[in-house]
């Protein structure tokens, strides 16, 4: 090994490939950052239509047609796909979320919002 973990005594060229490999990071966190953004405009939409039609937060067919369909994508990418499943479900879960808060603001006459 050529590396050394002691701080201030890393070999330059490491220290290199380590801030080029974090700048490509820091490139893809904010990509995804921006792609989650999106999805939850969208979903919003989502809740403010489901609560004007009287349609439930949760939709479980859905659901389970998008895991099965992140599964082979997760599969086909070398991504594990039990870890693509949590990271779905995790999403979901807060999409239910709002979505269960903008069907009770709906149902109290809250004021609805742009979407
Ligand atoms: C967005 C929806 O609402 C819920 C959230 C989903 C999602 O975040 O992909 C999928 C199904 C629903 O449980 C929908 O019904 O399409």
């Amino acid at each position: 090994m050529t590396s050394n973990t002691s701080r201030g005594d890393v070999d330059p060229a490491v220290r290199e490939e380590l801030a080029r490999l974090r700048d490509s990071i820091d490139n893809i966190d904010a990509a995804v950052v921006h792609m989650l953004a999106e999805r939850f405009k969208c979903t919003q939409q989502v809740g403010h239509l489901k609560a004007r039609h009287q349609l439930p937060p949760a939709d479980p067919d859905r659901e389970a047609r998008q895991i099965a369909r992140l599964r082979t994508l997760a599969e086909n990418a070398k991504l594990d796909p039990a870890f693509a499943e949590k990271f779905l479900n995790f999403i979901i879960a807060e999409v239910i979320r709002h979505h269960e808060s903008i069907a009770e603001d709906a149902v109290n006459g809250a004021a609805p919002t742009a979407n």
